[in-house]
């Protein structure tokens, strides 16, 4: 800002300037003879100069104080605070909210003990929604600590949490906006940030430990659906015989052999289709048997909007290490190799577009794939190919063994109040057995989950004499051996 001081000696120096011609009165009138005397006169005399001379110089000087004062926080603040940004991209960022979730329970809990001004009151609630086959859908809500400045203690260190959200951009696979979370404490506390990010890490490790978790799509990510669900146990999922093994067995196989797919080129993959009647246990099986091998399962639904044949390419490229892609119902996706969904939403996936992404990148990533069909004469060869599937397995209706087994497991094996003696209750099994067997010889059959249902319902005795109603006209599929 130029000073009254610059001002002046800018007039003085060119008093030149100031000719007769330019200021033919102020000649006339004789009273300043050279510029000097003029301003000195105008500068003196004048009181709205003054004034605005005065003004100028507080406006400098608390111009100058608040770059002062800004200088010297930032300075302080550099000595004495330290901060830590984390942003959405970065896998700490779910943790980290996750904890701030806790600690904002933990916070409410004890509001006597916190300080008023530390209190949030700025929550944001996460939602997640699952879509099921059958139409129905769950949601799950967590409440987070939302945009905004938060304040927490941590191990006796108060720390400020800012919660910022991009307006401006946004992570455009996704569809979310960019957010960071800058943490700030006091320099001696700095040790603190990476124990808090350890325990963070830790808490969201510790839910899944021994569960099984579900990843679904978002966008072009995979993001974990729900908690962590309890594992199911294998021998839960009562199969044909030898049928759980030979999958295994497989699993089991394939991934004991990553060296020998490197040495030979062949990407490391491998395809399995499960298929069969409905409630039959694929999904069930699928599920048991991801637990088992501590993997977590990522379901694709392929008629979802947005999904395009890029995202889709991404997806699959991108899954969660460790983890199965499932793709539930293959046949309604594709039947006419174009994908609409029940209420005419037509998919811009196509059929080529998912072979495309099944074959994916050729690279040593892992990569397993389970899908499900009801009907897979309606499949195109080219889908069940080797390469793409190679391994298809029928899951099937009830056997007599099955059957029985099944029944055991809900009667025999647990110890209920009115249950029936031993005895009584293998000939009760018995009798189930032989029932499934004669019913196949009329061509009827009876599912797994229909005879879970009864089971469900019923005591044994009555599970066994209104069984007959549940079987209907089937016929049996044709087995399909590896390929
Ligand atoms: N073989 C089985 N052993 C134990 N329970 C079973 C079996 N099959 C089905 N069930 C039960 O029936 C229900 C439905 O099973 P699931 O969804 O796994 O069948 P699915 O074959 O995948 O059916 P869909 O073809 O309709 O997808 C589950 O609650 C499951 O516990």
């Amino acid at each position: 800002m130029p000073s009254a001081a610059a001002n002046s000696a800018a007039v003085n120096s060119s008093p030149t300037t100031i000719s007769s011609s330019s200021l033919p009165e102020a000649t006339t009138l004789g009273s300043v003879n050279d510029g000097h005397s003029f301003v000195n006169a105008f500068v003196q005399d004048n009181p709205y100069f003054q004034a605005g001379f005065g003004l100028m110089v507080v406006g400098v000087g608390l111009t100058a104080l608040r770059h002062g004062i800004t200088l010297g926080s930032t300075a302080l603040r550099r000595r004495m605070l330290v901060t830590l940004e984390i942003n959405n991209k970065d896998r700490s960022y779910e943790w980290f909210l996750t904890w701030m979730a806790r600690q904002t329970a933990a916070q409410a809990r004890a509001q006597k003990r916190w300080a008023p001004w530390a209190r949030s009151h700025q929550l944001s609630v996460e939602t997640t929604v699952e879509q099921r086959k059958n139409g129905s859908s769950s949601a799950l809500f967590k409440l987070v600590a939302g945009p905004g400045t938060h304040y927490v203690q941590y191990k006796g260190a108060w720390m400020q949490v800012k919660r910022e959200r991009e307006t401006k951009s946004m992570n455009m696979m996704s569809g979310t906006p960019w957010e960071t979370v800058t943490l700030m404490t006091l320099s001696r506390d700095r040790n603190l940030f990476s124990e808090l990010l350890t325990e963070a890490r830790d808490i969201a490790m510790r839910g899944q430990e021994g569960k099984l978790v579900i990843h679904t799509a978002w966008g072009t990510e995979w993001r974990p659906f729900g908690q962590p669900r309890q594992k199911r146990p294998l021998q839960s999922v009562v199969l044909g015989s030898g049928v759980s093994q030979t999958i295994e067995n497989d699993l089991k196989a394939f991934l004991d052999r990553r060296q020998w797919y490197a040495d030979r080129g062949i990407p490391y993959r491998r395809g399995y289709l499960l298929h069969g009647p409905p409630g039959s246990g694929k999904t069930s099986f699928i599920q048991a048997l991801a637990g088992s091998f501590s993997y977590d399962i990522c379901v694709l639904n392929l008629s979802e909007r947005g999904l395009a044949d890029d995202k889709l390419f991404h997806l699959l490229s991108n899954a969660p290490e460790r983890s199965f892609v499932l793709i539930e119902d293959i046949d309604a996706a594709f039947n006419r190799r174009v994908q609409t969904s029940e209420d005419g939403y037509q998919s811009s996936v196509t059929f080529s577009g998912f072979l495309n992404a099944l074959d994916g990148v050729a690279s040593g990533e892992e990569r397993i794939i389970f899908m499900t069909t009801n009907h897979p004469e309606k499949l195109d060869p080219a889908l069940i190919r080797p390469g793409r599937v190679d391994l298809m397995q029928l899951i099937d209706d009830a056997t007599p063994e099955q059957s029985q087994i099944l029944f055991d497991r809900f009667y025999r094996e647990t110890d209920t109040p009115n249950s029936l003696p031993a005895s009584e209750l293998q000939k009760l099994s018995k009798r189930l057995g032989d029932v499934v067997k004669h019913e196949a010889q009329l061509g009827r059959r009876i599912s797994m989950a229909a005879l879970q249902g009864l089971f469900i319902r019923n005591s044994a005795k009555d599970a066994i004499a209104s069984c007959q109603n549940f079987f209907i006209d089937r016929q049996p599929e044709l087995k399909h051996d590896k390929h």
